[in-house]
């Protein structure tokens, strides 16, 4: 299908616990959206607003589809979110009446189905990442005790889901003033390309309660590749079993990560907000005519 910018594109505002979306399906609407684009419709002031801007596109031989994860707040790309693969996992089996799909990321295939009791979507996130250059931190150090102090959070736990996080233990998440140091985390050195940071206070060895401060789009209601990086930081430091309900300001993800392959599989609910159009004056103008 041929398309302009004057064409407005239509998106889908989903969420999984509050962390939202607006999705765009470029397999039929392939028209260039630049990190300016993205952020403008990321924008909750003057755009639609979204924590993250995801696309997807056409399959291939291995994948139902390809989809693209870009954060709200400036149209960076990132590697993971979890939220999202469980959203896009959905419309894919509501699409093809499957019950398990696969989805690729930059960061690998992710296989997604749903309890049919429940309605709750399950990804399996593939292997949680601990080597040092895999998060990636500036220099070697140990990931299970990064040796890193800002502010009232020390000694954090370092976990790559496809994305950089970096997990600190606190007594109370609560009286962390987390709009304050979470983007001196996320912008310190260590982290070359920048970090989501999630602070974690143990319940029990079944339950955390967790807040996050993510890379490019601040505080959010919910964090699914953060929540996985909790669960695995917690079971590393022997906090936890392998499977953790994780309590975050939207609701709960259930996390474990499986001892048989280190695989990391999140479970949660998913919701469609509303359908929209966007406005073309947010998009890209077509380029010139040459003369
Ligand atoms: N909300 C996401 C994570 C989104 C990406 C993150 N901000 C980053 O830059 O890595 C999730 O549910 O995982």
């Amino acid at each position: 299908m041929s398309t302009t910018s004057t064409t407005p594109l239509r998106f889908l505002k989903m969420h999984g616990l509050g962390n939202d979306f607006v999705i765009v399906d470029r397999r039929t609407d392939a028209r260039p959206l630049p990190a300016a684009a993205i952020a403008a419709v990321g924008n909750r002031r003057t755009g639609v607003g979204c924590d993250q801007f995801i696309t997807i596109e056409p399959g291939d031989a291995e994948a139902d589809a390809v989809m693209g994860i870009y954060n709200g707040d400036d149209g960076s790309p990132s590697g993971a979110c979890g939220n999202a693969t469980r959203c896009v996992a959905h419309l894919l089996m509501q699409e093809t009446g499957k019950a398990e799909v696969t989805i690729r990321t930059v960061s690998g295939l992710l296989r997604g189905w749903r309890d049919v009791a429940t309605g709750l979507v399950t990804v399996d996130m593939g292997p949680a990442r601990l080597d040092w250059q895999e998060i990636p931190l500036a220099e070697p150090r140990d990931t299970l005790h990064a040796d890193l102090s800002v502010g009232p959070l020390h000694d954090p736990v370092c976990v790559s889901m496809g994305n950089p996080h970096a997990v600190f233990f606190v007594d109370d998440v609560a009286a962390v003033d987390l709009p304050a140091v979470g983007p001196q985390v996320e912008r310190h050195p260590l982290f070359p390309a920048r970090t989501n940071v999630e602070i974690v206070q143990v319940l029990d060895r079944g339950r955390v309660r967790m807040r996050v401060w993510e890379r490019a789009a601040g505080i959010t209601m919910a964090c699914g590749s953060g929540a996985c990086a909790v669960g695995v930081a917690a079971v590393r430091r022997g906090l936890t079993d392998r499977r953790v309900a994780v309590a975050l300001d939207g609701g709960t993800l259930t996390i474990e990560w499986r001892e048989a392959d280190g695989h990391v599989l999140m479970t949660g609910p998913v919701a469609t907000a509303f359908a929209g159009t966007l406005d073309p004056s947010l998009l890209p103008a077509p380029a010139p005519a040459l003369t």
